[in-house]
């Protein structure tokens, strides 16, 4: 009987052509990274993998090992992916929620000068795509000085193997915009997002005018800008003005000055040292649970710089928190650990500098 030295002999030998030949099938791979680049073409061809995972299903055998070899198949399909994309730079792209001349948009425009950036319907896809490798980076807004949180964003961080790596204060100020040659006098309907008109209430207060839930803010623009008609205006930023050749018939309507919306640039990448902290968190529910948490926050002597509680949308009444501390993680250890000891549940989800 051979022993187990024999059997790994033998692995060692197969394991040395299949080298070879991974070697092989990734240069060709590269050829073809390049070819579908100067031809514009997508590195993803869900097809030809259809194809591939059939035609070698094909040479299997032994039925007991199809299963195998299908999952080896799609492996190694998702290697290749991620060596064109990385061949390619197109891990490098930064998803953001909206359209081009959205606030996100400029957020992120300010923040990745160089990128061309990647619009996703909803936030819930800018984590995806981040989780997934299909973007490098995320800019999703998270709260706004004027109008609150936006508690999507919270619930997603604790679904999704993401961190917060940057955050980043844009100034909203909100204008009223309309066609070339319309005057305020001709506005009867105005289009934005709703933050867009909360955070322009007072200007909009008394004047009768037609709100219009539009999604966003520059799809609002770019609808007006398509229809030409001088009695639609929408609530913008100046850049989108510019962006969809329209006017701005009354600059800064925002009811305060200080309006500012801050975002978080979220990443898959490993947490790296910074000054500010953030944590999710979920107690027993019961008395003094979370005042022990928050003593031992003291204990250590981090300050901590926001708290937020969110409910935990499958337990009714129950509650997940949120919390920012001023420290770097990397020396934050104990803490942590003393936190996990008395915590339900502990997500550190971002390690950045302010
Ligand atoms: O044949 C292609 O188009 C490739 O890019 C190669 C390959 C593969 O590794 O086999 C990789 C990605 C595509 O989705 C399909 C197949």
């Amino acid at each position: 009987m051979k022993d187990l030295e024999d059997w790994r002999r033998e692995i060692d030998r197969v394991d040395g052509e299949i080298a070879k030949l991974f070697e092989e099938r990734m240069h060709i791979v590269e050829g073809i990274a390049r070819y579908k680049q100067a031809n514009g073409m997508q590195v993803l061809d869900s097809a030809r993998e259809d194809a591939v995972i059939s035609k070698n299903l094909g040479r299997i055998e032994d039925q007991g090992l199809k299963e195998y070899y299908r999952q080896f198949l799609v492996e190694m399909m998702n290697i290749s992916k991620e060596y064109q994309k990385a061949i390619l730079n197109i891990g490098e792209d930064v998803a953001y929620q909206g359209v081009r001349g959205a606030f996100s948009y400029i957020a992120m425009k300010r923040l990745f000068k160089d990128s061309p950036g990647k619009p996703y319907a909803t936030f819930e896809e800018v984590f995806s795509a981040v989780s997934s490798g299909e973007a490098r980076y995320g800019v999703v807004p998270v709260e706004n000085s004027y109008t609150g949180e936006i508690g999507e964003v919270f619930d997603l961080l604790k679904r999704y193997d993401c961190r917060i790596v940057k955050t980043y204060n844009l100034k909203i100020d909100q204008n009223l915009i309309g066609v070339k040659g319309s005057r305020i006098e001709d506005i009867r309907e105005v289009y934005s997002h709703p933050q867009g008109f909360l955070q322009s209430e007072k200007f909009l207060k008394g004047r009768g005018w037609k709100q219009v839930d539009y999604g966003n803010t520059a799809a609002s623009a770019k609808y007006i800008s398509e229809v030409g008609d001088v009695n639609k205006g929408a609530i913008g930023s100046v850049e989108t003005a510019r962006l969809y050749d329209l006017e701005v018939l009354a600059e800064n309507i925002n009811t305060t000055d200080n309006n500012y919306t801050k975002f978080i640039v979220i990443s898959r990448e490993e947490l790296r040292p910074g000054s500010v902290f953030s944590l999710l968190i979920t107690t027993e529910h019961r008395m003094g649970e979370l005042a022990r948490i928050i003593k031992s926050i003291e204990r250590y002597g981090y300050n901590m710089l926001n708290i937020k509680s969110r409910p935990i949308k499958d337990i009714p009444w129950e509650y997940y928190f949120y919390i920012e501390l001023e420290g770097d993680v990397v020396k934050a250890g104990d803490l942590l650990r003393e936190l996990e000891e008395n915590s339900k549940y502990l997500k550190v989800v971002g390690s950045y500098s302010r």
